[in-house]
């Protein structure tokens, strides 16, 4: 009841108003209100002169849960989650049930930011030099810094007055209000082992930090709540919900995509774009709608029966952050989440009412840490692995959630980790920053409702294994530095059965290990790749225009060439706000 109180009646932003009769044509129609496309239609009806259609397959957010941080997992396989699972694997994920990865994905407004566990994460500078190197002029850092800023409203004065951040923007940015004493002792440990405490988001990346995340008065603050709440009054924008987009319309001759067809309220209609259509439905959806037009490898398509519009690599280059997610270590103090101790009355009553306590820490991580594996170039700042240090594992809450939403096998629960049931312990989750593994997504069928084929390859290239062993054992070196000793840090090391074979702890342990708790870390993209028009690989132009097909664009975590070094959350934002200015300068609207 005060959960309601507090977001149904006294939110001072309120719900967007949703439209149950959209018009027949719209100068833009931006599809998907996620990460990117809620942020594109902000910007976009911006100019009172555009009249502009946001159209989402979910609904609005379900506040009370999706709001509070810690419960963040609970969301998955919900109504406002698409619910996709990878194929069966057999390099990576033979410990989750039937090998396959769950790939939750935000059905809602706000799209995957609504699902996400908040951490705010650019990425590294080298990440998008490397893209503007590849031919995308004006996507290196130095241009993109800016869009990063733009959006950004930073609450934690030590950060927000220095170069690299700002406030006053549309997303809100803070660390948690609340944290446990791990929190900072896993800051000493990476010092300890010779990193510094630094802002991650800024002058260089390597280091440990407090984790940052996208949070407003201790509640997610999703796109949605970011981007188009405060607009919601503006008259030349209009946001249908329930809307699922089947396919874009192209002109066989002129090659002009013209309308979208979705299917609204039980009804089958086609509503047209004057300038154009943008689809923003995420690196799994956008390449599922491309193909369902007519784009995408001319000889899957023609297998399928789908007339051939143009012959792209929609959905090849898929790549995706996955971690090692079973290094857990025990302690002996009573200073972690288990969950008896913060999903009670009296966190409820602090989160609701204060916006703090336990109920506000991010999707449970704490702090972050990007680091060197010896195959990374110390000298460069562009380190291979990410650290999510979170004061809780998969048995902190019995079982339930972190378990059930991975799809962890009963097997390996009640072999390795069941013991560890409600018993104060943290994890170290090491992620491949920059997988050479490359995976794709194809159609099923080409019925727009049959969900897409997604093949992920994780850990197919014995590169990505190595580091993520090297991973392990960064995580095992930081467990026994004195700041985590002195909580009686100590591995779990109840051995793997499947692995044990290979000898305790090894090289060869560790692999088979990471090879069966392998974690997505949920950061798909790829699958529409930006690239100059001698690359064959490439979807779209660095105007991020489909080529081949005019007044088409692609805007969300499928533009990106190659994966960030980083959470993907800030970097789909950043996109979206410079293909708002991007669109402008195009129609000569000025930026
Ligand atoms: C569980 C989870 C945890 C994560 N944690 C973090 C984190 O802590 N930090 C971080 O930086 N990143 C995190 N991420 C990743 C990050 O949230 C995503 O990379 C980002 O939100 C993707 O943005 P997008 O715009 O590409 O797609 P999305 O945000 O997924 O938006 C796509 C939108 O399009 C809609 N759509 C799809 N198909 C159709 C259709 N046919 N018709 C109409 N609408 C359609 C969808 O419903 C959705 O609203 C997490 C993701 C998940 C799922």
């Amino acid at each position: 009841y005060i959960g309601y109180e507090v977001y149904e009646f006294n939110d001072p932003e309120g719900r967007p108003f949703v439209e149950l009769d959209p018009l027949p044509i719209y100068d833009f129609i931006v599809v998907g209100a996620g990460s990117a496309g809620a942020v594109v239609a902000s910007r976009l009806s911006e100019n009172p002169a555009w009249n502009v259609l946001l159209l989402e397959a979910g609904g609005d957010e379900p506040e009370i849960v999706s709001n509070a941080p810690a419960l963040a997992a609970n969301l998955q396989m919900t109504r406002i989650d698409w619910g996709y699972r990878t194929e069966p694997m057999t390099t990576a994920c033979l410990g989750l049930e039937g090998s396959r990865s769950k790939w939750p994905r935000g059905k809602v407004l706000g799209g995957s930011s609504v699902l996400n566990y908040m951490l705010y994460v650019r990425g590294n500078r080298r990440d998008y030099d490397r893209w503007e190197s590849f031919g995308n002029p004006e996507w290196g850092y130095d241009d993109l810094l800016y869009y990063f800023k733009k959006s950004e409203d930073n609450r934690n004065p030590y950060l927000a007055r220095t170069p690299y951040h700002a406030a006053g923007g549309y997303l809100t940015v803070q660390e948690a209000p609340w944290r446990t004493p791990l929190a900072t002792a896993f800051v000493q440990a990476g010092i300890e082992i010779g990193y510094e405490n630094r802002d991650i988001n800024g002058e260089s990346q390597t280091g440990f930090m407090i984790a940052q995340g996208t949070i407003r008065r201790g509640s997610r603050c999703s796109t949605s709540r970011a981007f188009l709440r405060p607009i919601r009054h503006r008259p030349n924008l209009h946001i249908v919900i329930h809307a699922h987009v089947l396919k874009v319309n192209i002109d066989h001759v002129y090659k002009r995509a013209w309308s979208v067809t979705m299917l609204h309220q039980g009804r089958m209609r086609i509503i047209q774009a004057r300038n154009e259509i943008i689809l923003s439905a995420g690196a799994v959806s956008s390449p599922h709608i491309l193909m369902l037009s007519g784009v995408g490898p001319a000889e899957h398509l023609t297998e399928l029966g789908i007339p051939v519009i143009q012959d792209a690599a929609v959905g090849l280059n898929l790549q995706d952050h996955i971690g090692f997610g079973g290094l857990a270590f025990r302690v002996d103090q009573p200073i972690t989440l288990v969950q008896s101790r913060y999903e009670d009355m009296v966190s409820a009553f602090r989160y609701y009412v204060n916006g703090e306590g336990p109920m506000t820490v991010l999707g449970g991580v704490e702090t972050l840490a990007f680091v060197h594996s010896k195959y990374s170039n110390v000298s460069l700042d562009w380190p291979d692995v990410q650290f999510h240090l979170i004061p809780a594992t998969i048995g902190s809450d019995g079982g339930q959630t972190i378990r059930r939403a991975l799809g962890v096998s009963n097997f390996l629960w009640e072999t390795v980790y069941k013991e560890l049931s409600f018993t104060d312990s943290f994890s170290a989750i090491p992620v491949l920053l920059r997988p050479k593994s490359k995976g794709y997504i194809k159609l099923r069928s080409a019925h727009p409702f049959i969900p897409p084929i997604i093949v992920p390859n994780y850990l197919t290239e014995p590169e990505d294994a190595a580091i993520l062993v090297e991973g392990a054992k960064l995580g095992l070196a930081l467990s026994q530095t004195s700041a985590l000793r002195r909580f009686g840090a100590r591995l779990h090391d109840t051995p793997y059965p499947q692995c044990v074979h290979l000898g305790l702890f090894t090289d060869e342990y560790w692999e088979c290990c990471a090879r069966h708790y392998t974690s997505t870390i949920y950061h798909p993209c790829g699958t529409a790749k930006m690239g100059n028009a001698t690359d064959p690989d490439a979807v779209v132009d660095p105007r991020l225009r489909v080529y081949g097909v005019h007044s088409l664009r692609v805007v969300d975590a499928s533009i990106m060439p190659t994966i960030v070094s980083g959470n993907t959350n800030a970097p789909c934002i950043m996109i979206g706000e410079k293909a708002a200015d991007i669109i402008k300068q195009d129609w000569g609207f000025p930026t």
